[in-house]
């Protein structure tokens, strides 16, 4: 049976659609992410807690969700051990899937998390919207109405951080991870390679520990929110230690460092946006999820923009002139979307190695 649920957006936009997944209401921002596949990491990216993610593919779930595996203790499919979306909106919903991996459908799954999906949607129309108005608040409605939700206004990134210190690997390089909510993928990226990685929860004092380099994770909401990260930064920045950051651990290195971080208008999200590295003519086709970016004409004169966005300009990623601190704006790590950027997590570890040697030098 067919149960008809709608969409509202906050500029009064009503939109009929078909429930999947659970048939209850869920209010949020409402984002679009025009990536081909992927759904099994999108949907467990801690960036898009209280999102609404609108997929602009028009067909979703014909290869359902794989089964859950484990690799050191974290997940070897999943970008996090939840859905983290508020709500998902579709235009055809594949009720049927096949893939050799598959365990369960996309419905059924996201019933398990107690999220609304809508489909039968005109996801083109909508997301055009988007594109002309910005990121609106929205709700998915069952049969019980709710307020519309910022999500924005809370400290989102403190609901998807981990409450303690967890360990993992045995390698040379001891990395500190500060936890805004990581994507799994990092922390898989991290023990390919020679590390000893020590994750730690965002307002984690951090300086008092004993590790060769620092590691930012992205994570949801404002960047702004994240205060006590930033004011452990700022202390890692007065020294040399190597630093990386991605997505929000690259805003909050631009706010540490001075600089500011606004929104855009409806963000990038998707497995194909070019970026440019700095001085150079070369480029890379990189995956994004991101709403908010590091203004780069706010940071001090030691900073410099160290990617650029082909599309529209923005700044997607920054370095510090002389010490070994830099970030990314959009997913080295990937998952989904090309890996061809994962060599700058082996920049940042042979940073960290140089560093080793200097200071036993
Ligand atoms: N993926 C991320 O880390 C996103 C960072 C931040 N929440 C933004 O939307 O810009």
């Amino acid at each position: 049976m067919t149960q008809t649920v709608k969409l509202i957006l906050e500029d009064g936009t009503l939109i009929e659609g078909e429930s999947f997944g659970a048939y209850t209401s869920a209010a949020g921002e409402v984002v679009f992410s025009t990536a081909m596949t992927g759904y099994p990491e999108n949907l467990t990216d801690p960036s898009f807690a209280g999102q609404i993610l609108v997929l602009t593919y028009p067909m979703v779930g014909n290869y359902g969700v794989p089964g859950e595996e484990l690799y050191e203790s974290i997940s070897r499919i999943f970008e996090s051990d939840k859905v983290h979306v508020a709500g998902l909106v579709v235009n055809y919903y594949s009720q049927e899937h096949s893939h050799w991996h598959a365990a369960k459908s996309l419905g059924d799954w996201l019933k398990e998390y107690n999220i609304p999906g809508i489909c039968g949607v005109d996801t083109r129309l909508l997301t055009k919207k988007l594109r002309e108005q910005g990121a609106l608040l929205g709700k998915i409605v069952a049969e019980e109405d709710i307020p519309m939700h910022d999500p924005n206004l809370e400290n989102l990134v403190a609901q998807v951080s981990p409450a303690g210190v967890q360990h993992y690997g045995h390698g040379q390089h001891k990395i500190v991870l500060v936890d805004c909510g990581t994507k799994t993928n990092i922390i898989r990226c991290f023990l390919e390679r020679d590390v000893e990685l020590i994750r730690v929860p965002w307002d984690y004092d951090f300086t008092q520990l004993d590790y060769d380099g620092l590691f930012l994770s992205n994570g949801p909401g404002d960047p702004k929110m994240c205060q006590a990260t930033i004011g452990h930064l700022q202390k890692a920045l007065q020294q040399d230690k190597p630093i990386f950051g991605i997505c929000l651990g690259s805003q909050l290195m631009g706010l540490a460092a001075g600089g500011d971080t606004f929104k855009l208008k409806y963000g990038h999200r998707s497995h194909n946006q070019p970026v440019k590295l700095t001085g150079t003519q070369r480029s890379y086709i990189t995956s994004q999820n991101h709403g908010y970016a590091v203004d780069p004409t706010t940071l001090p004169s030691e900073w410099t923009m160290l990617f650029e966005n082909l599309n529209d300009g923005t700044c997607e990623g920054i370095q510090h002139q002389t010490k070994p601190f830099f970030s990314t704006q959009f997913h080295p790590e990937a998952a989904g979307g090309p890996q061809d950027t994962e060599f700058l997590f082996d920049q940042f570890l042979d940073e960290v190695e140089k560093y080793k040697q200097a200071s036993n030098a």
